[in-house]
């Protein structure tokens, strides 16, 4: 079979190249042209072309506009990429009669109370990013094409851009950071990610019943302070000279941003576990392996 992987260069997508090459011919692009195939979200209407020409059996979706914060004053812009390109992609894929495999966040929640948020559970996001990423998904629902739609948090990966990275680079700079402890979360592995991803479309494939969204992220939750801590206590256990003698916790009132995060960015996994049999490592385990991985 044919796999057609968009936004290669990204953390899941650079990780999904690895994981998803044992399942066919792979066909992975990133936003500039390769032999005539577009994989530019900006560009909607290429989409459908670059999906008829590879003729795939699945796509799996990568790309996305993920700066949160800019995405307050560059709204059209996020829009187009996470959920107009989206919507074209769905229309293509259903077309085409391929499976779209498409990423979603903890964004679409409102970060209310402290229960981990299920799938069946009321969406409410609060910031651009996760309006448009909603509008992703609901454009992926309308478009009645296949799909799998997989929700995740906190992203880290050792290649490309995250909060454990940033937070080992200022902690090499200053004796003090100060870090909100009142959103909690599970930091995720891109790994983690691309492998359960692999493994989820492939009991899709054989099984269409198994279409639908589902909550991925690693097991145990934290906030970003306790994340921070982690992050430099492990690093430097790994002999990394850091500068940082204190991590200070902080509210969210205390560290204005343009976008707002939700307070409880908490995922239920349990759909995802038993629906397709996997083991959800702790967050921890991923986070310890791409501090080691960065290590050497
Ligand atoms: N990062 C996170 O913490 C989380 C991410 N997600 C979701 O997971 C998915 C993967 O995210 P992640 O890998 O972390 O994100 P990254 O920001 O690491 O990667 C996103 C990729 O999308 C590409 N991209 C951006 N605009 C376009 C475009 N117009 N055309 C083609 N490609 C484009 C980027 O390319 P370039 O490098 O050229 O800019 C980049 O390679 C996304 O759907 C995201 O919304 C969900 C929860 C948390
Ligand atoms: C740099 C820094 C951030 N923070 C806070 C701000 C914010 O609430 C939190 C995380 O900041 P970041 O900007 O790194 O994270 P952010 O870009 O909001 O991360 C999100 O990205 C998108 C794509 C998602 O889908 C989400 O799951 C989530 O991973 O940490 C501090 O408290 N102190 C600091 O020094
Ligand atoms: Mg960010």
């Amino acid at each position: 079979m044919r796999v057609l992987l968009l936004g290669r260069n990204g953390q899941v997508g650079w990780e999904l190249q690895r994981a998803l090459a044992p399942l066919g011919e792979l066909v992975a692009l990133d936003r500039h042209a390769d032999a005539g195939l577009c994989g530019d979200l900006s560009r909607p209407d290429e989409l459908a072309s670059t999906v008829g020409r590879v003729a795939p059996t699945v796509i799996v979706n990568a790309a996305a506009y993920t700066a949160v914060d800019k995405a307050e004053t560059e709204a059209a812009q996020a829009r187009l990429i996470n959920a107009e390109a989206v919507g074209a992609l769905a229309g293509a894929a259903r077309d085409a009669g391929a499976l779209l495999v498409h990423y979603s966040t903890d964004y679409v929640f409102d970060g209310s109370g402290e229960r981990a948020w299920t799938e069946a559970d009321a969406t409410g996001p609060l910031s651009v990013y996760g309006r448009t990423k909603l509008e992703g998904e609901q454009a992926i629902r309308e478009s009645a094409c296949r799909h799998l739609i997989l929700r995740t948090s906190w992203v880290h990966a050792a290649r490309g851009g995250n909060f454990a990275r940033t937070m080992l680079r200022l902690a090499a700079e200053r004796e003090v950071l100060s870090v909100i402890a009142d959103q909690f979360g599970a930091p995720t592995g891109a790994e983690l990610i691309a492998d359960v991803s692999a493994h989820a479309l492939r009991a899709c494939l054989s099984r269409p019943e198994l279409d639908g969204t589902y909550h991925l992220a690693a097991a145990g939750v934290t906030s970003w302070h306790g994340y921070a801590q982690f992050v430099i206590d492990e690093a430097r256990n790994l002999g990394r000279a850091l500068k940082v003698r204190e991590i200070a916790r902080i509210g969210s009132a205390d560290y204005p941003t343009a976008a707002v995060r939700p307070l409880n960015s908490r995922l239920d996994t349990t759909k995802l576990r038993h629906t397709f049999g996997l083991h959800l490592p702790d967050w921890r385990d991923g986070v310890a392996r791409m501090l080691r991985e960065l290590q050497t």
